[in-house]
């Protein structure tokens, strides 16, 4: 990518991703960072449904899984793993957005919100302390997002090593000891449970710290973007309007936080209007379908209302769709909702420092900024509080 195109990028990637999709003459466009990406909604749907393009192993395991049955069995235990306990998460939700400071720095408190609500089950109390201090270090360290900084990237190399050295120990301690046939434990117990026996620690840490990402990482931001853009469009000092599933949801749409879903050409194809070889990247990208003007009124507005009528919404696909959906939606949404309206309850939330340009890596995440949360108990006089 030339340098103004990367200023440009940096400056706004959404616009820059919308005026590249503006500006092409075929229906598939290249991007300057490699790779080409479906313009239209038609054909981004066929990208993400066709077998042709879906066969073989999912992009998001990659090869750390021997066969797609095996990739399918690992995501059944998670969800079924993390589904009942989900009365557990919401009550310690509570008391973990009871505990915030009334001027807290987002977005890095959506994913530090959820790992809090869900520490036991991310990590059984009784793994070693130094794995749960660098689990609880990864955080903002570019373990769940890929840091845009220099400075961040280095921080990342070295928490990194040292955190997959220590679940690898803390797996190879649990098998040795011998599972007990029942539930598992945590999410720690699930994988190592719910992957082929011959895998190795290593990838088992491996695919542990992928689903610990999209369980902390994926659901925090969308829970920050949520707050971001509800305390943007709300009038300032009023209680949000709208149930937190229809902000959840609309939030998803205007900025859905993985931003890209690539699948390979399986053989030479002629796609959209494009000569492909075998291999080449075929990227969708939620964002556009999400913000197509022939699909959705008014795709550029942040209007949580219009989940009122879902049936009148265009295609929507912040966890994808096809073969490789994401495995745990539904529990996602749940949780995000469940923040959102934990944050929301018996409140006033404003924001300060926001914008809806997101920072690009691989995911979109939002910019720093300040999310200022006054309980309407705590603002009532001691004398009303009596009555
Ligand atoms: C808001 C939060 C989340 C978002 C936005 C999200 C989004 C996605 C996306 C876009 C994919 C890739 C699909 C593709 O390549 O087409 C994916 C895959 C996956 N996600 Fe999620 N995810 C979220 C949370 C979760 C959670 C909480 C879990 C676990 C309970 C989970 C488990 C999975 C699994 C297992 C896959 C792989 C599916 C497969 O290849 O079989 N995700 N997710």
């Amino acid at each position: 990518m030339g340098r103004g195109d990367l200023r440009r990028f940096h400056r706004d990637p959404l616009g820059f991703l919308d005026g590249l999709s503006r500006a092409r003459t075929t229906d598939v466009f290249r991007l300057p960072w490699g790779g080409w990406c479906v313009g239209d909604s038609d054909l981004a749907l066929v990208v993400l449904r066709d077998p042709e393009f879906n066969g073989g192993l999912s992009t998001f395991y990659g090869d750390l899984l021997p066969s797609r049955s095996a990739q399918i069995a690992l995501g059944h235990t998670i969800r079924n793993t993390i589904r009942p306990r989900l009365p557990e998460y919401r009550a310690n939700l509570a008391e973990a957005v009871a505990q915030l400071p009334a001027a807290a720095r987002w977005p890095e408190t959506g994913p530090a919100l959820v790992r809090r609500s869900l520490a036991d089950l991310l990590l059984h109390p009784t793994s070693t302390p130094e794995l749960r201090l660098l689990l609880a270090r990864s955080v903002g360290a570019g373990v769940l997002i890929r840091s845009p900084t220099i400075r961040g990237r280095l921080r990342t190399e070295l928490l990194r090593p040292r955190l997959m050295a220590a679940l690898t120990r803390e797996i190879a301690r649990r098998r040795a000891r011998g599972g007990d046939a029942g539930e598992p434990r945590d999410l720690l117990d699930a994988v190592i449970g719910g992957c082929p026996e011959e895998t190795r620690d290593p990838v088992v840490a491996e695919l542990y710290l992928l689903l610990y990402r999209s369980i902390v990482g994926n659901v925090g931001y969308t829970v920050a973007w949520s707050v971001l853009l509800a305390g943007l469009h709300g009038a300032p000092g009023e209680p949000w309007p709208w149930p937190a599933e229809w902000i959840v949801r609309e939030a998803a749409r205007h900025r859905p936080f993985v931003w890209m879903v690539g699948r390979p050409t399986p053989r030479a194809v002629e796609f959209g209007g494009v000569a492909l070889p075998p291999g080449a990247i075929l990227s969708v990208s939620p964002y556009l379908l999400h913000h197509d003007e022939r699909r959705w009124s008014r795709p550029d507005l942040f209007r949580p209302e219009r989940w009122a009528l879902p049936q009148a919404c265009g295609p929507y696909l912040p966890f994808s769709t096809g073969p490789f959906v994401c495995g745990g939606a539904v529990v996602a949404q749940t949780m995000a909702t469940d923040a959102v309206a934990a944050l929301a309850d018996d409140a006033r939330l404003s924001v300060a420092g926001a914008e809806a340009r997101p920072v690009v890596t691989n995911a979109a995440a939002p910019r720093p900024f300040t999310l200022s949360r006054t309980t309407r108990s705590a603002t009532r006089s001691p004398a009303s509080k009596r009555r």
